[in-house]
């Protein structure tokens, strides 16, 4: 793949998707760079790593870095997680700060202003899930207006843009990108235009195992999890994927393998769809489970399975 040349007026950079759990930030770059490179599930705390997403436009590439939600942390994952959140917004030459829409700001939205303030990035603040407001009375529109409202209090003093969109429905992205590109400086092509995605495809098929599990299992099991690829083999025809799901107790590992291995069955059966639409070929899954306890409290263990503080 070939870096081109920019022309003079090309512009490039760095956009951090910064905001509380849950509001969408992983669908949204899905949605921006038109392919699903992030995870995302209606499970809060769905991304613990960075990730880059690779917008190419004929104007300007804009390198959009995934973060995950900003909430108080609870050991030392979360602690990671937060630190490394606090740091990709210092690094980047414009924030989103996607919040939900649909609600007016709260003490947590805040708290997240407060951080890109002092940082001095600039930020556009963008209100999501848009698609969910209904406006069929009198009501309907005096509580956008004070939504609205809420968040330009919060953005005036600092000079922050606002956008309304919605992440599925894909209203109102086209102005986003518009003004994305307007805070961009001038500059080259970081990537290949034909690249949307920084992280290495193992690294997507982890992440694609770790998605069906939030979405198949309850509350229990989905933060205490981490998956492995152990091996990828390139065959002609086929790609064999062999990965270990690690959990942190044994009941989880019960839960997770299912009545008669059904659950870890349904599990790899998804995620192998969706592996084979990330290589566009032929995929074949085995999973295993391993207890691993208190894998979430050891420093060398969150390294080991990628978790770094950057
Ligand atoms: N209706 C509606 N739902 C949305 C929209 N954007 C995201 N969602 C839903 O909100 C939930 C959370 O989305 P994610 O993209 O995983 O959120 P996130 O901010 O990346 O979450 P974390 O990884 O926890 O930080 C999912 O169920 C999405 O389908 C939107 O524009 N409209």
């Amino acid at each position: 793949m070939l870096i081109p040349s920019a022309s003079p007026e090309f512009k490039s950079g760095f956009v951090a998707l910064v905001g509380r759990p849950n509001v969408g930030k992983s669908t949204l770059l899905n949605t921006l760079i038109g392919q699903k490179i992030a995870i995302t599930s209606p499970v809060a705390q769905t991304t613990r790593n960075r990730l880059q997403g690779i917008l190419t436009l004929p104007e300007a590439q804009i390198i959009l870095v995934d973060t995950p939600g900003i909430h108080k942390p609870h050991h030392l994952l979360g602690e990671v997680i937060v630190k490394n959140a606090v740091g990709a917004i210092a690094s980047v030459d414009l924030v989103v700060w996607l919040v939900d829409g649909t609600v007016e700001a709260g003490k947590g939205d805040r708290f997240i202003a407060d951080i890109i303030a002092n940082a001095g990035t600039p930020a556009i603040v963008g209100l999501n899930k848009i698609d969910q407001l209904t406006s069929e009375s009198l009501d309907d529109e005096l509580k956008q207006s004070k939504i609205l409202a809420s968040y330009r209090d919060i953005a005036k003093p600092h000079d922050w843009d606002l956008a309304r969109f919605s992440a599925i429905t894909k209203e109102g992205l086209d102005k986003l990108q518009e003004m994305m590109c307007n805070h961009l400086p001038v500059g080259p092509y970081y990537y290949p235009p034909e690249l949307v995605t920084d992280q290495p495809e193992r690294f997507i098929m982890g992440e694609l195992v770790r998605e069906q599990i939030m979405l198949h299992t309850h509350e229990e099991v989905p933060h205490s999890v981490a998956v492995g690829i152990d091996r990828v083999d390139e065959q002609p025809k086929i790609t064999k994927v062999m990965a270990t799901i690690y959990v942190e107790r044994d009941s989880q590992k019960g839960i997770l393998i299912g009545k008669k291995g059904q659950m870890l069955k349904d599990i790899g059966t998804k995620a192998r769809e969706q592996m084979q639409k990330l290589i566009m070929g032929a995929v074949h899954l085995e999973l295993f489970v391993k207890v691993q306890p208190n894998w979430r409290s050891s420093r060398a263990q969150l390294t080991d399975f990628g978790y770094r503080a950057e």
